[in-house]
């Protein structure tokens, strides 16, 4: 068996189990090259691996996930939004507490960011209301950088808005871009010349300067690759464990027991 049959009958089984293989393919294609020995040798059968290693992560998360015992940091009640004839919120709840992490789901266009962007004060809804106990940060879904300022000028002047020294937001922003895989931002030259991927962290960086209480991420992730990806969610799980609240907007639905609880909003889901 070729490793690269062994990897595609493993995605295939991850798959039936409703498991996302990308990140857990990458990882076993690396260990493969780094071996340089027979995947059925390493690893054994794909399927059976599949089936072990989907237990226990199963076990893992399962560990991970937990009910809310902080105080809400996010509550939104009764959202309505209309664009035009065409009503995108309709009536929407979402609680989230401090050390909770809670997914946002749904079909394109069901309005997810527009939840998001409510929550985040950025727009208004047609009713309900919003109330947040503590300080905010937002990573939107695209935008949200400035094209002609470098990241280390991104990091002064989103710190300097959350009361940060020059050398504090710097250093700040230094530390969390290398914890998403992103070593050197002070040498990465202004925002357009980024790539996608890497714009995307400086948003994230962005959202996370002077340590908010509770955090809006819209599909953050975008454009990451695997090993990034995998450092986003333990960066997640490093707010929540610091009692931060966050809100993470996904499609991603094979990953939703990374969360704790899970909004969807596809009509006529159960809420
Ligand atoms: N400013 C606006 N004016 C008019 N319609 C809008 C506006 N913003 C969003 N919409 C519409 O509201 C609906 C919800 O949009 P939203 O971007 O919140 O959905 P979403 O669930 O985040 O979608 P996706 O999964 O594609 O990111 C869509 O039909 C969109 O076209």
């Amino acid at each position: 068996m070729t490793v690269d049959d062994w990897l595609a009958a493993f995605a295939a089984e991850l798959r039936r189990r409703r498991v996302d293989p990308a990140a857990l393919v990458a990882e076993a294609a690396t260990h493969l090259r780094d071996s340089g020995r027979a995947p059925l040798q390493v690893f054994g059968p794909p399927a059976a691996y599949a089936v072990t290693l989907v237990d226990s992560l199963r076990g893992a998360t399962a560990e991970l996930r937990r009910a809310p015992s902080g105080e809400p940091r996010l509550e939104a009640t009764k959202i309505i939004k209309r664009y035009g004839r065409s009503t995108v919120l309709h009536g929407v709840d979402l609680r989230v507490h401090a050390g909770e992490t809670v997914a946002i789901i749904g079909a394109n266009g069901s309005g997810k960011s527009t939840l998001l962007r409510i929550c985040a004060g950025l727009i208004s809804p047609d009713s309900g209301h919003v109330r947040i106990r503590g300080t905010l940060g937002y990573c939107p879904q695209d935008g949200g950088t400035a094209d002609f300022l470098t990241a280390d000028e991104h990091f002064v002047l989103v710190g300097a808005g959350r009361g940060s020294s020059r050398t504090e937001a710097r250093a700040q922003g230094r530390t969390a871009a290398a914890a998403l895989d992103w070593p050197r931002p002070g040498t990465s030259g202004v925002a357009r010349q980024l790539s996608g991927g890497t714009r995307q962290k400086l948003n994230l960086v962005l959202a996370g300067l002077g340590d908010p209480d509770v955090l809006l991420l819209d599909e953050p992730y975008q454009g990451f690759d695997n090993g990034s990806y995998l450092d986003f969610w333990q960066q997640v799980w490093r707010w929540r464990d610091a009692g931060k609240a966050v809100v993470v907007v996904t499609h991603r639905l094979g990953e939703l027991d990374r969360a704790d609880a899970v909004l969807d909003l596809t009509p006529g889901s159960p809420r």
